[in-house]
């Protein structure tokens, strides 16, 4: 007998006690073993439009609802008494006629007919989004036959509401051409095969291949990302690839989830070594937790989770033994020394860039090689003959750094790269847009030419540490291994569309290539953010703590609550006025990068806060005046998407100009 469990099924579980959950998970093996057990009253749901659908009996008040079909049995739902009944006596599972994906479908008469009135009506007032479709293109997009009609009537008002009923292969398509982007019809299986084996089929239903398996699911409870991905998630999990590739896509669309996945099912292979890596450690941390939901110990043991810096820090160790690791500070003061050991009057702020951006992260070692270097990722030009004489100041630092026998960070990956020491089969590299050009030439050396030797997870959207650079400088060729999610599964419609006005509509790399942002769309509706200017802080933080308040009342704990600044200063502020807020945690907005909570506030969002003030004043030229900018407005959109459900936005006037971009 094939089982199968759907997402439906997980999901309403989840909202079940702990005891509940632990009878619903005895009473489903038992439907397995023997659906006959007297104890689970098997019987058809009478009212049901489905005649597929049954009911077990879980305890006095809870029941599951399956449904049984050619030999089949899937798990669908599980509730109380009346809602499982409701809920099976509103849906039908069916093969779509066009694509051929197994769907659960609401049936439509059923849906409140004050909703569908609702929908007719507003269809007279305002423009019919979809008129002009056919219904040949409808189905292209998943929809179900008997919801053509009320696609077809969708308005502006009117289309979130309905795609909340459809499909999600259908809901996508269609909030995605309710923003003016045509989606790509779904995907259409050949004739006689089986409908739950549809990519949009696996994203809701799980075949279990044997009993064990069976056994995990129930006693382990799925979260919805280890289980069921987006086709396009599992594409890029699953497909290999004869270089290195990478997936985008706007804040909250999955991408950590496919690097996660890819990661396990590149360790499948026993000789494999894995290193799955990304920004920091507190990210990798992230990481680490949640691999075990994933894959067993045998697996996870050819999985090394580390912070890319740290991991390259300690295999050079493990190669070259200790060594002292200059930070910002010591080179600072090193470049000073030289600059006047060598008599050069440039500004000491120009060095250091040149030195950061240039010689130390490509490898700079001699004159001819400075001087016909291309200004990767430096917008600001240089003769050659002033090439000449800076160089003195970079062969003497370098001197200097030899004689103590210090090393800098970027050149402890290219003692590694030069060395070829290197003892990983695959990267899978998290928050890529922040990987440093030392770290990139170190993974193109080493893996770049391999199969499946490099998979980058990132958008650059979000890029606020490094300057960008063209990564096929770095010996990474994408070469159209690259492609964009564009489903966000953490924020809601509202909150998504207002942060997306914080970047432009395209981004352009550092080699040119472009990415549109247009067409991403969220699986779920929350109210809209909130955005306020204040007289002063005070005001604006008595506000904020009603808005706590408020949500409190909602049910929305004060641990589910963030609380995000742009700097120090503004965070002693925010902690001292707060002091009997007894709950919202404070964090910088650099320091949530890859997070996510329930409510996201983001204050003390000042004209001269953000952008930073200080940060303006250093830029010494145009071109540093707007790398200032972009970081500084991805640092907004990074700090606005960790929000899940609720977002608040704020300043004392004169605000932040970003936010005049949302209201
Ligand atoms: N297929 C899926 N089904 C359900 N939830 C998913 C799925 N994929 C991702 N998620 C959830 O969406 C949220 C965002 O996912 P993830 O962190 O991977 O996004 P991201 O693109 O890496 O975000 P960011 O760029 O902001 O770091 C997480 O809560 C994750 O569990």
């Amino acid at each position: 007998m094939t089982f199968r469990i759907a997402d439906t099924f997980s999901d309403s579980l989840a909202k079940l006690t702990a005891q509940e959950q632990k009878a619903v998970k005895t009473a489903a093996f038992d439907v397995q073993m023997n659906p006959d057990t007297p104890g689970l009253s098997m019987h058809r749901v009478d009212r049901a439009k489905d005649p597929h659908f049954w009911t077990a009996r879980v305890n006095r008040d809870i029941r599951m609802v399956l449904h049984k079909k050619n030999g089949a049995t899937l798990l669908a739902y599980v509730a109380h008494h009346d809602a499982a009944y409701k809920w099976a006596e509103t849906r039908r599972i069916d093969t779509h006629p066009r694509t051929g994906a197994a769907q659960i479908v609401e049936i439509r008469e059923t849906v409140e007919e004050v909703k569908i009135q609702h929908y007719v009506q507003e269809a007279i007032r305002l423009p019919r989004l979809f008129a002009d479709e056919t219904d040949d293109t409808l189905l292209s997009w998943g929809v179900p036959e008997d919801w053509l009609e009320v696609v077809r009537d969708a308005t502006e008002d009117t289309v979130l509401d309905i795609a909340g009923h459809l499909p999600a292969e259908a809901a996508e398509a269609v909030l995605q051409a309710a923003t003016g982007v045509r989606p790509e019809p779904a995907s259409t299986a050949e004739t006689g095969s089986d409908p739950f084996r549809h990519p949009d089929a696996e994203r809701r239903f799980r075949t279990m291949e044997n009993l064990e398996e069976l056994q995990a699911a129930l006693e382990a409870p799925w979260e919805r990302w280890s289980v069921f991905l987006h086709p396009a998630q599992r594409e890029y999990v699953e497909r290999d690839f004869n270089g290195p590739a990478r997936v985008i896509g706007s804040a909250g669309t999955g991408k950590t989830v496919v690097a996660l996945h890819r990661a396990v099912r590149l360790a499948q292979e026993p000789s494999s070594r894995v290193l799955l890596t990304t920004f920091n450690e507190r990210l990798a941390d992230r990481l680490a937790e949640k691999l075990p939901l994933l894959t067993n110990s045998s697996i996870r043991e050819r999985i090394e989770v580390r912070a890319l810096g740290d991991a390259v820090r300690d295999l050079h160790e493990k190669v070259f033994g200790a060594v002292h690791v200059a930070d910002e500070d010591e080179i600072r003061s090193i470049l000073e020394h030289s600059a006047s050991k060598a008599g050069d009057q440039t500004d000491l702020d120009f060095l250091v860039d040149e030195w950061n951006l240039i010689v130390d992260a490509w490898d700079v070692r001699d004159p001819s090689t400075y001087s016909e270097m291309p200004r990767l990722g430096r917008k600001v030009r240089m003769v050659a003959s002033r090439r000449e004489t800076i160089w003195n100041v970079f062969a003497e630092a370098r001197q200097i750094l030899a004689d103590q026998g210090w090393k800098t960070e970027a050149e402890l990956a290219h003692d590694l790269r030069r060395g070829g020491h290197f003892p990983y089969t695959h990267v899978v590299v998290d928050e890529a847009q922040d990987v440093s050009v030392a770290e990139l030439l170190l993974l193109g050396a080493s893996l770049g030419q391999k199969p499946n030797g490099v998979f980058f997870a990132g958008d650059i959207g979000q890029r606020i540490f490094r300057a960008p650079f063209p990564w096929s400088a770095a010996g990474i060729e994408l070469c159209g291994r690259s492609r964009s999610l564009k489903v966000n599964y953490r924020t809601s419609h509202q909150i998504r569309a207002k942060s997306e006005h914080l970047l432009p509509e395209t981004l352009v790399e550092a080699d040119g290539s472009e990415e549109n942002r247009l067409g991403v769309t969220s699986v779920f509706e929350g109210p809209p953010p909130v955005i306020g200017s204040f007289a002063d802080r005070n005001s604006e933080l008595a506000a904020l703590q009603e808005w706590v308040a408020e949500l409190s009342r909602q049910g929305v704990d004060a641990g589910e609550v963030a609380i995000l600044v742009r700097g120090e200063d503004q965070m002693e502020a925010v902690r001292g006025a707060l002091g009997e807020l007894d709950g919202p945690k404070v964090y910088l907005m650099h320091d949530t990068k890859g997070a996510e909570f329930r409510a996201v506030a983001v204050v003390a969002l000042d004209h001269d806060v953000v952008p930073d003030e200080f940060r303006l004043l250093a830029a010494r030229d145009e071109a540093q005046l707007d790398e200032v900018m972009s970081t500084e407005r991805h640092l907004l959109y990074v700090a606005a998407t960790r929000a899940r459900d609720f977002l608040w936005l704020s300043g004392v006037e004169p605000v932040s100009e970003f936010l005049d971009d949302l209201i």
